[in-house]
């Protein structure tokens, strides 16, 4: 493949980059790009993958690996690399999330750990560590002579993130040196050889640290993965946990390889999870990373970008005003609006009218606005569903759990992409861009099992035939729970799940491919019922015709017109304090999710507003309205 030079490189998919974001896109070192909400943080990864890779700044067989915490962060980044650049190209990079690329390390290198740290026996589901079960263990260690005081002291809720976490473990055994060695040494104990013949029982943040000694007992296999990938993309930086930054200064911390992190700390809302404090000036001093800050923002109109400076200047009070690159829709009066009502279900009637009249005035589709709750989307969904229901719309929970997994999680697996785009080329005639994304992942996963015909014309003529029967099989069989097991048995087949496991690096771990397996089984059969025809089935698998609801840190790196919060309120927004930014960050990543619309609802019914009353007084200071719709008529009663 050509290369382009440097010089002559420009982006795709954009029309152009601001200043600073050419400069992080070609840089020669190590970069830390600084940003707020829709400055492109992600886009910039793309672009700089695109770079690389195209004037051959990574040179074949380099990687990029690129790390992120959400699996639809992880996918939206390979996505867009995938659009910007060939395929020949887009191989190259890796798009992963931190847990399933150390878990991956631990299951492919096991055998490498030290002799103290085996796994004779594997290790079980992977599930975060239970507080109750650590505050048992705290008290039975308490009574140590030598550091009891200090282990009664522990925070619980703390052990995994900052205990756990910040302990490389020894190669070999030696003496604890103070109280967390101690409990350390204590819980590896009880999960690894304290369970006789069962499985150990290992979290991911002990899943890090194992792939950590894996890589630093054993210089070879280190070496060869930095040889792989000279290039490492940290999106949402903030976010990275004390046991994740400690695997990234272990295995990428040296000369030669080029780290790229991006990140907002106004968008911190993973604290609770052990996010580290001060990231940025780690990273700063750990990669020697050149500072680069963004000041554009591209999903926001000015007012929004206006309201949400507001907000960010209580999160950090020397943070620069950015600019809009978004154009205004709609009228500058109707860009913000907390609503007031007396009852929830007014409230859900009210917002479900707004939707339906707004979205036919302006052609919009209902993906375009999101109903973000703080927490608890499955309480709230019940009562939107309804009313949605009565103006001709559905409410989809994007957060419901679908077995060992969510349906948000879900819907943006490759695995899930590739069965319906089959099953949308078997419902429709002459889908090209189907044709083409489905055709190219065959052709992948053919490539990776040696006994399969890969040669474009013979693939190419096996896929048509399997869509042809897979058509027939379809008009003659009617929707129901059996057929749509039967269906996706089909698929199976033809596809062949052990070849996508070699495929695909995220479904190396037998369980990861099963769990997603099982949970596309468990949402066909849900969205079959109440249909008659496939392609309706289809349609409410993907939710095309459904406004998402969902919880705002779910909402994280998404975008609509119209975001609605549903419920700024004592009750629905209790952990939230005044003096814990965390609280703040969180109202700051929802508010900012819309490119034209924010509306805030507060209903009396369900809380009052003495605790959150600061968020209040920000959007006063901001000058959004608020409008009291508990008089009958203003409330369409
Ligand atoms: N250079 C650009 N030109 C035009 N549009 C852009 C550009 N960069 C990003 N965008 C668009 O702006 C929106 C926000 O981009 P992106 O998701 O990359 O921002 P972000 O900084 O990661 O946001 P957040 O942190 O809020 O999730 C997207 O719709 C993206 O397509």
């Amino acid at each position: 493949m050509r290369r382009t030079p440097v010089d002559k490189w420009l982006p795709s998919g954009v029309d152009d980059l601001e200043q600073a974001a050419w400069a992080a896109v070609r840089a020669g070192r190590s970069a830390c790009v600084v940003a707020g909400p829709g400055a492109g943080k992600t886009e910039l990864l793309a672009q700089r993958a695109t770079f690389l890779l195209e004037t051959g700044q990574c040179r074949y067989p380099s990687r990029i690996l690129a790390i992120s915490f959400k699996r639809d962060a992880a996918e939206n980044l390979q996505a867009r690399v995938g659009k910007r650049c060939p395929p020949g190209l887009s191989r190259r990079f890796t798009s992963v999330t931190f847990d399933a690329f150390t878990k991956g390390l631990v299951d492919r290198f096991a055998s490498a750990l030290p002799a103290r740290w085996r796994l004779p026996n594997g290790y079980g589901d992977v599930s975060a560590i239970d507080k109750v079960r650590v505050k048992g263990f705290l008290s039975r260690h308490a009574n140590s002579p030598a550091w009891g005081r200090s282990i009664a002291a522990m925070d619980p809720a703390a052990f995994e993130s900052t205990v756990l976490g910040q302990w490389r473990l020894p190669v070999e055994q030696s003496d604890s040196q103070n109280a967390t060695e101690f409990v350390a040494n204590w819980w590896w104990f009880d999960q690894l050889r304290g369970r006789g013949a069962e499985p150990a029982n290992l979290s991911f943040t002990m899943l890090n640290r194992l792939a950590e000694l894996i890589l630093r007992h054993n210089p070879l296999i280190l070496r060869a993965l930095r040889q792989t990938y000279p290039y490492v993309f940290i999106d949402e930086c903030q976010d990275t946990s004390f046991a994740q930054y400690d695997f990234l200064l272990s295995v990428f911390g040296v000369l030669g390889v080029c780290v790229t992190a991006v990140g907002d700390e106004k968008q911190k809302i993973m604290e609770w999870a052990g996010a580290v404090p001060d990231v940025f000036a780690r990273l700063r001093k750990d990669f020697d990373t050149e500072p680069i800050q963004l000041l554009c923002n591209y999903r926001s109109s000015p007012e929004l970008v206006r309201i949400q400076h507001v907000l960010a200047q209580a999160l950090d009070s020397s943070v620069e005003a950015a600019q809009s690159r978004q154009v205004a829709a709609i009228d500058v009066r109707d860009a913000a609006g907390i609503w007031s009502l007396d009852s929830t279900q007014s409230e859900a009637r009210y917002v479900a009218e707004h939707v339906s009249r707004d979205m036919a005035r302006r052609a919009l589709r209902p993906r375009d606005y999101g109903l973000l709750v703080r927490q608890r989307a499955g309480d709230f969904e019940p009562l939107l569903a309804h009313e949605f229901a009565n103006v001709g719309l559905r409410v989809r929970n994007e957060a419901q759990r679908l077995g060992r997994t969510t349906l948000q999680d879900l819907v943006i697996e490759p695995l899930v992409a590739l069965y319906l785009g089959l099953l949308r080329l078997a419902t429709r005639k002459r889908d090209r861009d189907t044709w083409l994304v489905v055709a190219e992942t065959i052709r992948h996963l053919r490539a990776h099992d040696p006994g399969a015909e890969s040669a474009g014309p013979v693939l190419g003529r096996r896929l048509a035939a399997f869509v042809r029967d897979l058509r027939t099989h379809l008009s003659s069989t009617p929707v129901g729970k059996e057929t749509c097991e039967l269906l996706l048995t089909k698929i199976d087949e033809f596809v062949d799940l052990e070849s996508v496991a070699k495929a695909f690096p995220m479904y190396r771990s037998a369980d990861t491919l099963s769990i997603v397996r099982e949970a596309m089984q468990l949402h066909l059969v849900r969205s079959a019922t109440s249909c008659l025809a496939w392609v309706d089935v289809l349609d409410a698998f993907e939710g095309t015709d459904c406004v998402p609801l969902m919880t705002v840190h779910k909402s994280k790196g998404l975008e609509f017109d119209t975001m609605v919060m549903i419920g700024l309120d004592d009750k629905t927004w209790w952990s939230y304090t005044p003096d814990n930014p965390e609280g703040l960050a969180t109202f700051f990543v929802a508010v900012s999710r819309a490119k034209q619309r924010v509306v805030i609802t507060h209903c009396s019914q369900r809380g009052s507003r003495a605790q959150v009353a600061p968020l209040f007084d920000l959007l006063r200071r901001a000058g959004v309205p608020e409008t009291d719709l508990t008089v009958p008529a203003l409330s369409g009663r």
